[in-house]
């Protein structure tokens, strides 16, 4: 069954749309710059609900330790996503850090932007193939652009992968008839405005995604 992460939750009405649809992963953004910004405090209030029944993850780009610190402290999340230009090196200390699982998100514009993919796979536990956003966008995810899905071809890697990138309730279905994908993940996708999530589109979403 394909694993499903909802990103960018901020409150419990929404939170508990994902987990009642049955979500497999629920995120929270921790980068201020993103109008789905949550401080790591108050995420760790609101996402204690989802603590048994989803993996809670924290989104973070290129985090220092401090601020890794605080989240693994306060949120314990199951994994850290690491969206940024992080290094290998970093991400094995966020890991050291966090004690948390790693989603690795890598940003596909083009074929080639797989290669990234060979090294990676040796140091996160999932990796995430997100549009590369385009240029001049002020967040590296989040932004609902997608890529051409055929690029992934019959590409094979070692541990289950995520799509993401332009995801939403009527194209889900088709991205993974596509793409084969184990994992899918979602932010803009199921928000009726940038940051504010739907619960109707979350619930259909989760939906069409199983149906496929
Ligand atoms: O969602 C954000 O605001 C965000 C900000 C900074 C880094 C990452 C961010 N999101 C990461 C995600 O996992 C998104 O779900 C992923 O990029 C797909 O987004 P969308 O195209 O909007 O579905």
């Amino acid at each position: 069954m394909t694993a499903i992460k909802i990103c960018g939750l901020t409150t419990p009405e929404t939170l508990d749309a994902a987990l009642d649809a049955g979500a497999d992963f629920v995120g929270a953004v921790v980068f201020p710059q993103s109008p789905r910004h949550i401080v790591p405090d108050r995420a760790a209030r609101l996402f204690e609900r989802a603590r048994g029944r989803a993996k809670i993850v924290a989104v973070t780009v290129d985090a220092e330790d401090a601020l890794l610190d605080e989240i693994a402290r306060t949120l314990k999340p199951d994994f850290i996503q690491l969206h940024g230009a992080e290094t290998p090196v970093r991400a094995e200390r966020a890991r050291a850090v966090t004690g948390a699982g790693m989603i690795k998100a890598l940003p596909i514009r083009r074929g080639d932007d797989f290669a990234a993919a060979d090294e990676w796979d040796y140091h996160a536990d999932h990796l995430m193939f997100d549009a590369k956003p385009p240029e001049g966008a002020v967040l590296p995810g989040g932004v609902g652009h997608r890529f051409d899905w055929t690029l992934l071809g019959d590409r094979v890697f070692r541990h289950p992968w995520f799509l993401a990138g332009g995801l939403n309730p009527d194209n889900v279905g088709e991205a993974l008839r596509i793409t084969g994908a184990p994992m899918v993940d979602v932010s803009s996708g199921v928000e009726s405005a940038p940051g504010v999530k739907d619960a109707g589109r979350i619930a259909a979403f989760i939906q069409n995604a199983r149906r496929t």
